[in-house]
């Protein structure tokens, strides 16, 4: 299924925070939102998961207007591993990996064998399958985040919308929910901070910037030293990855661009280096 997203405008009481964004996830895709912090990415999200109403604009899955759906319908497209991730249901792990199942259930209707397999297998797909009888207010962060996770597998939905989806996860989990993701092989759209994960798993990207898209496109043409500089601030070397190939994006961590630290302009073009820093420039004053 594919997610078209038109001329978006979104405001939070009254105050525009997203507007005229346009962006897409082509069917079986991951599209990823990158862009720093109060860019937009999740209030776009939120739209998609029809948390939020745009107040201009709209969301389309495979042409069709969301507003034409209904709450029902759409949740048996659309499942969401929201920022907001809650943390005091008392339910147990698998309980809350079943709610996944609601949309296909008559009211008060129970689990049937298909609903707990499908609920059996969501949780081992990320690894929880032997926490499944655990309180779910007692995980950890980590742990949460997969079980949420699970909850959208399980939701079996056309479009999965993750935000920020690797926040907690230590990076063998970080890894594996990537891994999880490509395999699956459903419509994503997903928001990272990692751009280095971006770059890895993200067929396409689209970089928000004040609640505006800024850049679309494969993240090797998309993540240039130019854009880093310009979007996040920061100086960087977009080189490619020796194990994968992918772009890999090392950041200058010493300070960034225009700061203290600052040791030149940008450099600009697909992968081009920035100059070397002779190792006296970058010490300490
Ligand atoms: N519930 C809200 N009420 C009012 N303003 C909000 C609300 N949520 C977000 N905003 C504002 O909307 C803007 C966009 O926020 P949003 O959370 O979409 O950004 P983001 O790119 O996801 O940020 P981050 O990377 O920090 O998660 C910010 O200026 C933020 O302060």
């Amino acid at each position: 299924m594919r997610v078209d997203i038109e001329d978006l405008g979104v405001a939070y009481a009254g105050r525009a925070v997203v507007s005229g964004v346009g962006l897409l996830a082509a069917d079986g895709e991951i599209a990823g939102l990158v862009g720093p912090n109060g860019s937009g990415k999740s209030t776009v999200l939120r739209t998609v998961y029809r948390h939020l109403r745009p107040v201009a604009g709209r969301v389309l899955l495979d042409g069709t207007d969301l507003r034409e759906l209904s709450p029902a319908r759409t949740a048996r497209h659309v499942a969401a591993l929201p920022q907001e991730r809650g943390g005091d249901f008392e339910l147990t792990v698998r309980e809350v990996v079943a709610m996944g199942r609601t949309p296909y259930k008559r009211a008060f209707a129970g689990d049937d064998a298909a609903d707990r397999d499908t609920v059996a297998r969501a949780l081992a797909e990320v690894g929880m399958a032997e926490q499944s009888g655990r309180r779910f207010s007692a995980l950890s962060g980590g742990e949460r985040q997969r079980v949420l996770l699970a909850r959208a597998f399980a939701q079996d939905p056309d479009v999965l919308v993750l935000d920020e989806p690797t926040n907690h996860l230590d990076v063998r989990h970080q890894v594996d929910l990537l891994a999880l993701l490509r395999a699956a092989r459903r419509t994503t759209l997903v928001s990272l901070h990692d751009l280095n994960a971006a770059a890895s798993v993200c067929d396409r990207l689209h970089v928000l910037h004040a609640g505006s898209v800024v850049a679309s496109g494969p993240p090797r043409e998309v993540l240039t030293p130019e854009l880093l500089a310009d979007v996040f601030g920061v100086r960087a070397a977009v080189v490619e990855h020796p194990l994968t190939g992918d772009p890999l994006i090392a950041f200058d961590q010493r300070g960034p661009v225009g700061g203290d630290f600052d040791h030149g302009e940008p450099a600009r073009g697909d992968f081009d280096q920035p100059e070397p820093v002779p190792p006296e420039r970058g010490a300490n004053p």
